[in-house]
């Protein structure tokens, strides 16, 4: 698990590490710098002598971090500039005691440095103190910055990009590698953010779990190798591994019935039956044979046989969909998930008062997962698509409180959120995985851990991390450009732990 922290989480840590922990501010920065310092050690002694190094520092605690980074590598032998951004009188305690310090090395300083003498460029300009739009002389230099050749690293966080939301705020430095102190900022994580900041690298500067408090980061991801499967029972049946009911797939969609029942067998469930239309029969039978298959007719003995339930793949918006969610909702308590045209449903005026049953039973300990896009939950929230995409995690935990569920906002960065607790951001998959059915397979992932016994809010969090694996995989071997989602569903779970 890793954390992920706003920048008023971060400023806190600081805060207590300095002030309860009783480590000094300059040891922070110092500590910051010899990170940064690290960083570019390892990647140009070996080319030290043709090595000069420009350093940006704006005037708060980042251009601190510059000056003492600038300071050590003088030390060290490079050839180094700083270049200062604002006013000097303005700057914090700490940025003027390095600066003083700065004056014993040979560190030039003066404001005519030819950015292109320089072959790595360094941003100090603002790190998580960035309050507003870059402009002006600011945003003169990120464009210098910017078009600058040579290698180009970040401390703390690409100036410009506002570290709780990823977003640009005018302009931002768009760097090869990021070296971020204490923890990830979410902004590195969140798109665009997350391709201004190039490689993160997360350095230890004496700020960990001690400094929490009692107050830990509202956000975590998983990374590569922390998701565990729910041990296999060598002894199971396919009972063992649960029954998974289906309903998908209306008329001439039987494809997302195909893909989200493929999911649920890959990803371990026992027993998967396939609720669809009657034309949907034979298709359904030759594309997956696994499956069990019935009618909309079968539906209420279905829901008694199953141990879980998906509903939405692909089952339309007609009278006979909302039938069926209808029957879904009244005629069963056992764990839901509501996907898709499901979700659009609940949204419209006539499944208005299904939405209100749905939450009552949510509030009375039923499980339920919604798993909408940025679309499907502006529907749901009736926000526009860009108030929902600009801050997912906030309006995931929205739903997830008015439904009492786990809500999975899906975007190139999904979000689940409980209705209490921490938010889980996802950072697995790619561009290839923005083709239709991927959500369909989505669907079927979380229902096929749920299958097996797995807690809704796990299921939801380890089958998104999954099926962003499986994308990878599948874009290793088809390209981003190539991926279709009955590819993701093939991935599933091979090598989970491995990037492609
Ligand atoms: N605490 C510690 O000991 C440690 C902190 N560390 C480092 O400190 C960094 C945080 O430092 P920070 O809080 O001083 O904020 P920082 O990012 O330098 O920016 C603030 C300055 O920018 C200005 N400003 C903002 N937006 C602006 C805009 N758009 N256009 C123009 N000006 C703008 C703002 O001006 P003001 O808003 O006051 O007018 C102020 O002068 C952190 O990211 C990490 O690198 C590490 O060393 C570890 C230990
Ligand atoms: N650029 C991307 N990077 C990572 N994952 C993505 C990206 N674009 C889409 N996805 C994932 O693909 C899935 C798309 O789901 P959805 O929009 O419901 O598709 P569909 O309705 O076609 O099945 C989601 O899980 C989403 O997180
Ligand atoms: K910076």
């Amino acid at each position: 698990m890793k954390y992920l922290v706003t920048a008023q989480e971060m400023k806190q840590y600081d805060k207590n590490t300095i002030e309860y922990l009783g480590i000094p501010g300059p040891v922070l920065m110092e500590r910051a710098a010899l990170a940064a310092e690290d960083f570019l050690k390892e990647r140009f002694d070996a080319v030290k002598e043709r090595t000069k190094v420009l350093i940006f520092a704006g005037m708060g605690n980042n251009g601190g971090d510059g000056l003492a980074l600038a300071r050590l590598l003088a030390a060290d032998g490079y050839a180094v500039a700083v270049k200062c951004v604002g006013d000097m009188q303005r700057a914090t305690k700490q940025w003027k005691s390095q600066w003083q310090t700065l004056q014993h090395f040979p560190v030039k300083t003066d404001s005519n440095i030819a950015v292109d003498e320089y072959n790595v460029i360094v941003d100090a300009l603002f790190g998580v103190g960035l309050s507003r739009p870059v402009e002006g002389n600011y945003a003169d230099a990120v464009k210098e910055m910017n078009k600058a050749e040579g290698f180009k690293l970040a401390l703390d966080v690409p100036s410009g990009i506002c570290s709780d939301t990823g977003r640009v705020l005018g302009c931002a430095f768009l760097a090869d590698v990021t070296v971020t102190f204490g923890f990830c900022k979410r902004g590195l994580v969140l798109y665009p953010g997350a391709e201004y900041a190039g490689e993160v690298r997360t350095a230890n500067v004496g700020i960990g779990q001690e400094s929490f408090l009692g107050q830990e980061p509202e956000m975590y991801t998983y990374e590569k190798g922390s998701v565990q499967l729910l041990k296999r029972n060598a002894a199971g049946n396919k009972g063992t591994f649960g029954k998974a009911l289906l309903v998908a797939g209306s008329n001439g969609m039987a494809g997302a019935a195909i893909l989200a029942a493929k999911a649920a067998y890959r990803t371990g469930a026992g027993m998967v039956k396939v609720i669809t239309a009657e034309e949907n029969r034979q298709i359904i039978q030759q594309g997956i044979p696994e499956a069990l298959y019935g009618s909309c007719r079968q539906l209420t003995e279905s829901l008694d046989w199953a141990d879980v339930i998906a509903i939405g793949p692909g089952i339309g918006r007609e009278e006979q969909a909302l039938q069926c969610l209808k029957t879904v909702v009244e005629r069963s308590r056992k764990p839901l998930v509501l996907d898709a045209d499901a979700l659009n449903l609940l949204a419209e005026e006539n499944g208005r008062m299904l939405a209100e049953e749905l939450r009552a039973q949510g509030a009375e300990g039923r499980v339920i997962l919604l798993t909408p896009h940025v679309g499907e939950l502006s529907r749901l929230l009736k926000r526009t698509t860009s108030e929902c995409k600009d801050d997912l995690p906030a309006c995931a935990k929205i739903l997830a409180k008015r439904f009492h569920a786990v809500a999975v906002a899906k975007d190139a960065r999904t979000v689940v959120c409980k209705e209490q607790g921490a938010c889980y951001l996802n950072t697995t998959g790619n561009s290839g995985m923005a083709t239709a059915g991927s959500g369909d397979v989505l669907t079927g992932v979380i229902l096929g851990l749920l299958a097996q016994g797995m807690d809704a809010p796990e299921a939801a969090t380890c089958g998104v991390y999954l099926h962003g694996m499986a994308g990878d995989l599948a874009a290793g071997l088809h390209t981003e450009y190539g991926v279709m989602a009955g590819d993701i569903a093939e991935c599933l779970i091979k090598n989970q732990n491995k990037k492609a």
